[in-house]
């Protein structure tokens, strides 16, 4: 699904009335129907629904809504924050209509006049939309912590109050909504983490754009969808044999850390890799040769952690390398070996990436067909601070394209940059994967899927997707404190299952 900034939704809005064509006072009416809607089946309806609207289309959507929820004998209140200035047409338009139908209309111009707000009670956040200009400030920031801070449910219609479409607000005042109901398609700022707690659950309702303006409008980013994981997955054919899954090499573990380097051997293998070599310390031949005996496993010349790569690498379709290998001098020396001598599709992760940070000359040898993998502080050791979510993200997408290689800016709704300039956020996962090796785990999914073939961007997309959906096979459950990262890799095989029931 494409993901629009805050411009394109307002030229498709237009383009809808020009070309349906729809006034857009019939789109208000539209969208102020599929909130009423959505709250009618929530049961939101239940409750006394406190409805806060600025004077702008958003409010009209408010306003609209109030009087549609009216209709249906549900009771509502309405507040408008007075700026002293006329409302836009579809606001006045909407207003006039909503006097026909109750005269409970506030207009808010100080903080005596603000209501008390209640455990039971429902607050809907017309206030400001996509029109948001500057950050809240005065008494529209004084209302908006008001509703944030009291005990109601708050529903914000389109966007919380307070948040840019395409730019952070973390220093800003921003709602702090349970639930955000949104049109059509997703903007930046619904899935980068920092806004995650003012968004809430965020839900799309259709609204009947215009598609011919979808189809053809050019996005940036783009969320991962059914449709995109279809294409990219091959199913394997009946006459297959192990020799046309690929050999993945994985060079992993030092003293103290073979788990790491366990857990990605798991996932490597449940990812329908053909073979897996490990390469460890030798500290690790015991605990890998047991827990993992479907897993080759040669090992190093030294006892505790690396510091040589194996022979004859050009056995391998694909290599990783990373989980628990630890920032020894000589690990480092083994990378570098690595990055000269291998050039097949690689992913580098964790100490790897580490080490990429302290000895930046490594980056220079880094080749066209590498997976990065920092979750946000590695990110920040490799290419330097951000201010925010937005600007990671932008640096990631310039970092993608200046090294030529495909970066994944792991948490949640993680961000895949690609070197073409193509950018993907992920739309599976969960917080129940915050713990100790899911990132070794997602290390193993690509570099197994890179072995049988995958592009780098086919097996980033793929693989975070498939990593995520485990994840939220796994919390469904076993919940999410309880899961573990050994338990993505369990969970793999119902992900693959659904994107073989999605691809018939
Ligand atoms: N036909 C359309 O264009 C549709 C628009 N819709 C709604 O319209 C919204 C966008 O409407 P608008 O463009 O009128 O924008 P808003 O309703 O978000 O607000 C615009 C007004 O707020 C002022 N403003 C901006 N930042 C401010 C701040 N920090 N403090 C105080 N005032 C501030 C602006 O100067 C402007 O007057 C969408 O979010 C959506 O809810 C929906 O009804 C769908 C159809
Ligand atoms: N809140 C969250 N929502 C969705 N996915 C998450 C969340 N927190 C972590 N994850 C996922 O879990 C993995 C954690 O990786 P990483 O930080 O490298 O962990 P580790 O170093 O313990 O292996 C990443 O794939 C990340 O996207
Ligand atoms: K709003």
């Amino acid at each position: 699904m494409k993901i629009f900034t805050a411009g394109q939704i307002r030229n498709w809005d237009a383009y809808t009335i020009a070309n349906e064509p729809i006034t857009s006072l019939q789109l208000m009416e539209r969208a102020a129907t599929a909130c009423t809607n959505w709250l009618l089946e929530q049961r939101f309806t239940q409750q006394h629904i406190h409805i806060f609207c600025g004077k702008g289309n958003n409010g009209g959507d408010g306003l609209a809504i109030a009087r549609l929820l009216l209709i249906q004998a549900v009771p509502v209140t309405v507040y408008i924050f007075e700026t002293g200035k006329k409302g836009s047409n579809d606001f006045q338009r909407n207003l006039e209509l909503l006097h026909n139908h109750t005269t409970d209309i506030h207009f808010l111009q100080s903080t005596d006049a603000f209501p008390t707000l209640q455990q039971n009670d429902v607050v809907i956040d017309a206030l400001l939309g996509t029109g948001l200009d500057r950050p809240l400030e005065g008494l529209l920031a004084d209302l908006v912590q008001h509703i944030s801070n009291s005990p109601a449910t708050v529903i914000a219609i389109d966007l919380p109050t307070g948040m840019f479409t395409d730019k952070s607000c973390k220093e800003a005042v921003c709602m702090r909504a349970d639930h955000t109901l949104s049109f059509e398609v997703y903007k930046q700022c619904l899935l980068v983490a920092e806004n995650a707690e003012y968004c809430g659950n965020v839900h799309l309702l259709a609204i009947g754009l215009h598609p011919a303006y979808y189809e053809t409008t050019l996005a940036a980013q783009q969320l991962m969808d059914a449709a995109i994981i279809r294409s990219i997955y091959k199913k394997r054919k009946a006459a297959a044999h192990k020799g046309n899954f690929g050999h993945a090499l994985l060079l992993a573990g030092s003293y103290g850390k073979t788990g790491a380097a366990i857990l990605s051997a798991k996932a490597c293998l449940r990812s329908g890799v053909g073979l897996l070599t490990m390469h460890t310390p030798t500290c690790g031949i015991i605990p890998l040769q047991t827990a993992v005996p479907e897993a080759m496993v040669e090992t190093d010349a030294n006892e505790k952690y690396l510091s040589n790569t194996p022979a004859d690498l050009l056995r391998y379709a694909a290599i990783g390398i990373g989980p628990g290998i630890d920032l020894h001098e000589e690990t480092a020396n083994a990378l570098m070996l690595l990055l000269q001598q291998a050039h097949q599709p690689m992913v580098l992760d964790a100490d790897a990436l580490n080490l990429l940070s302290i000895k930046k000359e490594l980056s220079a040898l880094l080749h066209t067909d590498c997976i990065l993998t920092p979750h946000p502080k590695e990110f920040e050791r490799l290419f330097g601070k951000t201010a925010n979510d937005f600007e990671r993200i932008e640096k990631a997408q310039e970092k993608a394209t200046e090294l030529n290689c495909v970066i994944v800016v792991k948490g949640h709704h993680t961000f895949i940059a690609c070197p073409d300039g193509t950018a993907w956020f992920n739309s599976t996962g969960n917080a129940g994967m915050a713990t100790a090796g899911s990132g070794d785990v997602l290390t193993g999914i690509l570099t197994g899927l890179l072995a049988q073939g995958y592009n780098t961007t086919e097996a980033a997309i793929l693989g975070v997707y498939l990593h995520g959906l485990a994840g939220d096979f796994a919390a469904a459950e076993l919940s999410q404190e309880a899961m573990t990262a050994g338990d993505l890799t369990r969970y793999l095989g119902k992900a693959f299952l659904q994107l073989s029931l999605t691809n018939r």
